[in-house]
């Protein structure tokens, strides 16, 4: 026995030394090289696993994979691993958790296992120079599969990550109020500036009949899982709403509903801001996918009337050379025609992206363009009207917390009245001010319901008046308020020719307004 350590001690004491030799005299890169053969050699042999590894970086791009993987195992990480590390992603309000330092977690697809380790080490400094900063350290993901599941993992498993991780980013990030109306540092013009949507209006806070919010609500749905179809028909995937109804009806509030409803950004074209066709257009091909794009007032907006107004505005003597050239600039500025809109929504541009939503809002539809209101650019017209029984009901519920109240019969018979119009808005104001004593609120109401019959007969005399009064003041107005009238008076022209081919076009598109 004691012979057999004495020889087996003289064996380990030759290798030590000739490790040692080799180690002096040896090349490093051939050692390396002998490594990496005796691990090629075990693997073939012996190993029945493959490993990859992903780099956080490829070359100096970010390899989207690293990200996605990351995502993809957050929740699995932050239930397993011991140590991680807390990532809040850019736009989003929700923390993403990262494997720490060895960490492992084991991830199953279609009953396979695949096993992550994260890893990270010393970036080497580069001696050559580069516009890109890299992080000091290189990190990477190590995923571990069987040899026999390659192809699996390959053509099922990783696609289906990186699918996962794009959906995981859309409902975890934040989204975005984007407008037109802005500007870099600098003062030039940028496409969209962006800030959070927090709008917090959703179809169960948004007073309406319950058949038409499920019919808005049933239509969305089907839209956003319409890819399918949008593809065999061979139609471009969007859809256009056209939302109208008095001021303070839920037109806005609407709008919101569906952002939030469908998870999409909101784009609010502010349309007398763009300059031109081209600058349209610019900005739809700036505008991403899942989203809603939104035009305003409509109506006030396509007659350009601000536009106008500038122009209306007479050059001084001393500056008219000035004048002359600004006017010249404006001339350009009202390029923005009403077929450039029409393309936005409807033309070949309106079709490169894809989950797009158009809702236009308006007080008076008669206004419109008939080319404006067909099928294919407005394909839901949607009109928001006065308060009704079913839409109190849920402003009830939203402001007072009551489902039922002996006072509702009343409210209902005083709504039911003829001439009685309170808008949602009016209904949510008398809530809120007597928020705290259900039941005096619920008198106030039906006290302001009453009232707005009488408020409505003035305002319609008033009106009456004003109308009369009209051609008389504007012999006698300032510049200013001169000009608005003109372009009044300018509009009610436009509009009237438009309103006429309204009329001819309004029982064909009938059918599909909801009221
Ligand atoms: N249908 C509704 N459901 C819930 N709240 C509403 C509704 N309509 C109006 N409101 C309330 O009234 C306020 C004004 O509504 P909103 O801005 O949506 O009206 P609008 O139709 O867009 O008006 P305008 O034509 O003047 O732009 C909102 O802040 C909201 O609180
Ligand atoms: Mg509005």
């Amino acid at each position: 026995m004691e012979k057999t350590w004495i020889s087996m001690g003289a064996i380990f004491a030759f290798l030590g030394f000739i490790q040692g030799l080799l180690n002096t005299f040896m090349p490093h890169e051939l050692s390396f090289a002998c490594k990496r053969l005796g691990v090629r050699i075990y693997n073939a042999i012996f190993s029945s696993y493959v490993d990859y590894a992903v780099e956080e970086y490829d070359g100096t791009k970010l390899n989207e994979l690293y990200d996605a993987a990351q995502l993809h195992l957050s929740d699995k990480a932050a239930r397993s691993a011991r140590r991680l590390s807390l990532i809040q992603p850019k736009n989003a309000s929700v923390l993403t958790c990262s494997l720490g330092e060895h960490e492992r977690v084991v991830d199953v697809y279609e009953g396979s296992q695949i096993w992550w380790e994260f890893s990270s080490s010393e970036r080497k400094q580069s001696m050559t120079i580069s516009w890109q900063t890299m992080p000091d350290k290189r990190r990477s993901l190590h995923m571990r599969i069987h040899r026999k599941d390659r192809e699996k993992i390959m053509s099922g498993y990783l696609p289906s990550l990186l699918e996962n991780a794009k959906a995981l980013q859309l409902k975890r990030r934040d989204r975005l109020l984007y407008t037109n109306v802005s500007h870099d540092p600098r003062g030039r013009r940028k496409p969209w500036d962006s800030v959070p949507f927090k709008h917090p209006a959703t179809f169960h806070s948004l007073a309406l009949e319950p058949a038409l919010k499920q019919k808005i609500m049933d239509d969305l749905t089907d839209f956003a899982n319409g890819e399918q179809f949008y593809k065999d028909v061979g139609r471009a995937w969007k859809r256009g709403y056209l939302l109208y109804g008095p001021p303070g009806t839920g037109k806005s509030t609407m709008i919101a509903a569906m952002a939030n409803f469908l998870e999409y950004d909101v784009y609010d074209l502010e349309l007398t801001e763009v300059k031109s066709n081209a600058e349209l257009r610019s900005l739809l091909l700036n505008t991403s996918n899942k989203a809603i794009i939104v035009l305003e007032d409509i109506d006030c907006s396509l007659d350009l009337s601000e536009r106008k107004r500038k122009k209306a505005k007479k050059p001084d003597a001393e500056n008219e050379e000035k004048m002359l050239g600004l006017a010249e600039r404006e001339e350009k500025v009202s390029e923005v025609t009403l077929s450039g809109l029409l393309n936005f929504t409807d033309g070949l541009w309106s079709s490169c992206g894809s989950e797009r939503i158009f809702v236009f809002t308006t007080n008076h539809i008669e206004k419109l363009d008939a080319a404006l209101l067909r099928s294919g650019r407005m394909d839901m017209h949607i009109h928001l009207s006065y308060c009704g029984f079913e839409a109190f009901k849920v402003l009830a519920r939203n402001y007072l917390k009551l489902e039922d109240h002996v006072l509702f019969e009343k409210v209902r018979a005083a709504m039911d009245e003829e001439g009685v119009q309170m808008t949602p808005a009016d209904v949510s104001e008398v809530m809120t001010r007597d928020k705290r004593d259900t039941e005096q609120a619920l008198r106030s109401l039906i006290k302001e319901l009453r009232e707005s019959k009488v408020k409505r007969r003035d305002g319609e005399q008033k009106e009456e008046g004003a109308n009369e009064g009209t051609e008389e003041k504007q012999e006698v107005v300032p510049k200013e308020a001169d000009v608005q009238c003109g372009v009044q008076k300018e509009n009610a022209k436009v509009c009237e020719d438009a309103g006429n081919e309204v009329d001819i076009n309004q029982e064909a598109a009938q059918e599909k307004i909801i009221h």
